[in-house]
């Protein structure tokens, strides 16, 4: 319509692409627990649901941890942040393996961003170690481990959530 701002799309809305292939993010991930051995042993893994899950189901694997629980919170529709849902809270039996402060367990998700999410669970079992494989500078600090920083005017693009798909050359002004 006339006189509206013209609809920008998610890169442009979200800043600067980052675009991870699923080769990327097994490698990023193997790396991630390169680090957590050196820190371990864990009594439990907890995935944040939804984007822990891949990364907690590849370090379980590597960490030989067969104990796996989630914490299920909602908050984004796409790039934008709501108010955070929690969906389904940590189990009695982990919650004790922690001995009730988180003590011994690994908490797993893809990434920090604003570190909302991250504060939360944190705040659930402040004793746990917690582990992204990506943070953004204002997450960072809740995280005790991670593998890459990315600026905060970055959007990460998860292989799960993107498709391979056409790119104009450059010189008809693809970015
Ligand atoms: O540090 P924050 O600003 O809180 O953002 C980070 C959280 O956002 C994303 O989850 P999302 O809420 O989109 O849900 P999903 O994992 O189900 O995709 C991501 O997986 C982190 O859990
Ligand atoms: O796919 C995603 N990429 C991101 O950079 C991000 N930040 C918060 N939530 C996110 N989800
Ligand atoms: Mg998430």
């Amino acid at each position: 319509m006339a006189g509206e701002a013209p609809e920008l799309s998610a890169e442009e809305r979200a800043g600067r692409p980052f675009p991870v292939s699923w080769d990327q993010f097994h490698r990023d991930c193997r790396a991630l627990t390169w680090r957590l051995n050196e820190v371990g042993p864990f009594h439990a893994v907890i995935a944040i649901t939804r984007g822990g899950l891949v990364p907690a189901a590849i370090v379980a694997r590597e960490l030989g941890v067969r104990v796996i629980d989630t914490v299920c919170i909602a908050s984004y529709d796409h790039d934008k942040q709501g108010d955070l849902k929690v969906l389904k809270g940590i189990s009695e039996d982990v919650m004790k393996l922690g001995g009730g402060t988180g003590k011994g367990l690994l908490i797993v998700d893809d990434l920090v961003d604003t570190g909302k999410t991250g504060k939360l669970v944190r705040a659930m079992l402040p004793d746990a170690h917690f582990a992204t494989v990506y943070a953004k500078p204002k997450g960072r600090p809740l995280v005790d481990t991670f593998i890459t920083e990315v600026s905060q005017d970055t959007w990460i693009f998860f292989p799960w959530d993107t498709a391979l798909s056409y790119h104009p050359p450059l010189r008809d002004g693809a970015a």
